[in-house]
């Protein structure tokens, strides 16, 4: 899913964390939440360059009704990673070394988050979002902007709560967030060959509750097709974390990386790790959650300093 980078909602700006990754620029994150329509759908289906090499690829999760399953909800997957062939989109912006992708593709690791730490993870986001939630069917909650659905609209839960907000969040939540995050960057640097120093995360970064409830906005419209490299601008590398796990807490809400002729899904499982380059290489969406609660983060990450972000840090 994807937060759309123009319209900002009434979240705002959070103050300024002390510590942390310096950050350029400061202008709000998190804003709005829904993808630019399926603008990028059709015609980048048609354009994008997505004939994988298949390096190392298997054939894991077996074929499922004309989709290949990258990994089952059901299998615990300790490493997997499909090469495909980088487009053009990391040729025409400057290129930053040890960090700009050279190497393109996707991976998924259940080896990294366990399944407990995406509880506690869960449970960060459950809270978070029990002071908000869009009327639609999905919400978000940036801690680094604090932006938070709320109805149509976004409010800033750090402004709404001020200093109460500590008694919402722990330091022991936000360290979790912190190493949890420190160690999915490490996994993207270790796949793609690149130095984990030199890239950094970026904006927007959140955690999504999707259920079946129709979309009343465009910012519930999670579903649409798109590329994370247009869709938000800076990201390199995306990541989710999965919170919930595909045919035990929801259905429908696989993840699909559609590709020329078939198209690659990922069963969401809590603690699962799914990462991959964020050019047209990896035109991909969501499918509309049929019953129950989907919950997962979007963590970015950019090889652009100016475009980075801190952790969010309890001031
Ligand atoms: O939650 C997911 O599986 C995908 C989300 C996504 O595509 C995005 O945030 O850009
Ligand atoms: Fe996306």
């Amino acid at each position: 899913m994807a937060a759309q980078r123009r319209a900002g909602p009434g979240g705002g700006e959070r103050r300024r964390p002390a510590g942390g990754k310096a950050r350029a620029g400061g202008t709000a994150p998190g804003r709005g939440w829904a993808l630019r329509g399926a603008a990028p759908g059709a015609a980048l289906l048609g354009s994008a360059v997505l004939v994988g090499g298949l390096l190392g690829w298997s054939l894991p999760g077996g074929r499922q009704g004309g989709a290949e399953v990258l990994a089952r909800g059901s299998e615990a997957v300790r490493d997997r990673f499909v090469e495909v062939a980088c487009s053009g989109d990391y040729g025409a912006g400057r290129r930053f070394e040890g960090c700009t992708p050279r190497k393109c593709g996707r991976g998924v690791t259940d080896a990294v988050i366990t399944r407990e730490e995406a509880e506690r993870i869960r449970r960060i986001a459950e809270r978070g979002l029990s002071f908000g939630g869009s009327d639609g069917g999905a919400s978000i909650l940036d801690l680094h902007s604090g932006a938070l659905s709320m109805g149509k609209h976004f409010v800033n839960l750090y402004r709404y709560f001020g200093d109460k907000i500590q008694d919402i969040f722990t330091e022991e939540d936000f360290a979790l967030y912190r190493d949890v995050r420190r160690r999915i960057q490490e996994k993207i640097a270790q796949t793609f060959g690149i130095s984990s120093s030199a890239m950094y995360l970026t904006k927007p970064t959140f955690f999504s509750r999707i259920n079946s409830t129709e979309a009343k906005t465009t910012h519930d419209e999670y579903w649409h097709p798109h590329i994370d490299k247009v869709t938000y601008g800076s990201f390199d590398y995306t990541s989710l974390l999965y919170l919930s796990d595909y045919a035990e807490d929801f259905g429908g809400g696989r993840f699909v990386f559609m590709d020329e002729g078939s198209n690659k899904t990922i069963e969401p499982r809590a603690g699962r790790v799914s990462f991959f380059t964020s050019g047209s290489e990896n035109l991909h969406r969501v499918e509309k959650v049929r019953w129950g609660t989907r919950y997962a983060i979007t963590i970015s990450f950019t090889c652009n300093p100016e475009h980075s972000i801190g952790d969010p840090v309890l001031t």
